[in-house]
């Protein structure tokens, strides 16, 4: 499935770098990958929208049916409009504020994922206001280790997420107490970008556990979430553009033990359109170093921040020539006034001049959404390539 490199030279020639280029041909080869592999087993998928937000994006994942998760009152509004319905809507995050909550009750979605007992007794008490029940789940944190970046665990007693097993006993008392919730499930995510698939085992272990305590207090949950989290080869997008679904499911199928009719779902962004999506940028100077010679493009950290915060991996490419002679090394940096606003140090790189197109891979999750205007930089554009 690699793209074919003339047609991004094309597209520079009618719009100015640096810019996202998203493949729609990959993302809905993706789309169909996950849901087949979600369907053998009758799992939910739902698409986490902070990953990506763009509209076309949007109303693409939607018309496969997928639900939502959303972690803002806007997420939520956004997903509505795009084809998301309502009723396969998830709302997350450790902050919700009295706004973001009543746009859910208003927009009667699916269920409140609840991460502390002041949250729940905050929206009982909004729910009231409106005459309505609110459908809940608790978030739990279950100290599963994710092994991934320490920015991007989720999952352990340290993190400020969920709910911990100290506290199961007052959140049962608190919720004898509001009229106006109604739990329907248990939430979990142990973390982004995990590769190393024995953490999915050890969550669904922990599940289990966790599920029995609320059995043996006679309450009976209709869904269990299990979160995201799924990695993507940012190393070799073109040998694995599509991650595998079918092993990734097949874990939660012999590990976790689902009540009967109860339904399981996951919350999956960057597994859905983190390979899909391009930063290209262009070339505008070659400067020579003592050490290391830099190739500074016109993309920085403002476009696309991962690196500079998590010092992650991106793959880079001169696409304007063969990768086949890469003998020479760059410090591939931005124009902002930091020196974080590296996109990769040492990378091995065919000979680099002023104007040659470079790509940035794997930059659909993550990467335009944390986008920011520092430096008075625009918000870059986006391209989309049908196939
Ligand atoms: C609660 C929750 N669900 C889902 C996701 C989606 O994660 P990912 O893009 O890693 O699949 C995240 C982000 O880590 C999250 O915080
Ligand atoms: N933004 C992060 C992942 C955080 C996921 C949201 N909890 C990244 O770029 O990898």
């Amino acid at each position: 499935m690699e793209l074919n490199r003339d047609y991004i030279l094309q597209k520079v020639e009618q719009y100015p770098t640096p810019f996202y280029l998203y493949r729609m041909d990959l993302l809905t080869a993706t789309l169909d990958a996950c849901k087949n592999a979600a369907d053998k087993y009758n799992y939910k998928v739902h698409y986490a929208l902070k990953a990506n937000s763009d509209s076309h994006v949007l109303s693409t994942i939607s018309s496969y049916g997928f639900g939502a998760d959303c972690v803002s009152g806007q997420e939520i509004l956004t997903a509505i409009e795009n084809g998301f319905s309502p009723n396969h809507t998830a709302f997350a995050g450790v902050g919700k504020t009295d706004e973001e909550i009543n746009i859910g009750l208003d927009t009667e979605i699916f269920t409140f994922n609840c991460e502390s007992i002041q949250e729940i007794e905050v929206i009982n008490e909004l729910a009231e206001k409106k005459g309505k029940i609110a459908r809940i789940a608790l978030r739990i944190n279950p100290n599963v280790n994710a092994n991934t970046h320490k920015y991007i665990t989720t999952g352990l007693e340290e993190n400020k997420f969920g709910i911990n097993r100290w506290e199961f006993e007052t959140i049962l008392k608190t919720l004898e107490q509001c009229q106006n919730i109604k739990l329907t499930g248990l939430h979990f995510h142990i973390g982004s970008q995990i590769v190393d698939l024995s953490a999915y085992r050890s969550l669904c272990l922990r599940v289990n556990e966790i599920q029995q305590w609320f059995i043996e207090h006679r309450i009976l949950l209709e869904h269990i979430n299990v979160g995201g989290g799924l990695g993507i080869d940012y190393y070799q997008p073109d040998l694995n553009p599509i991650v595998d679904f079918e092993g990734f499911f097949a874990i939660f199928n012999d590990f976790l033990e689902l009540q009967p009719h109860q339904e399981l779902h996951f919350e999956l962004g960057r597994a859905l359109v983190g390979t899909m999506g391009e930063l290209i940028t262009k070339v505008l100077y070659i400067k020579n170093g003592q050490r290391t010679n830099f190739a500074i493009v016109d993309a920085g950290m403002t476009e696309l921040i991962r690196p500079a915060l998590y010092q992650a991996y991106h793959k880079i490419e001169n696409i304007s020539k063969s990768t086949h002679n890469a003998d020479e090394f760059y410090d591939v940096v931005g124009p902002i006034c930091e020196s974080s606003d590296c996109f990769g140090k040492r990378v091995k790189l065919p000979q680099t001049e002023r104007g040659d197109i470079v790509a940035i891979r794997c930059a659909g999750a993550y990467g335009q959404v944390m986008a920011n205007q520092y430096n008075l930089r625009k918000i870059p554009e986006v391209v989309y390539y049908e196939g």
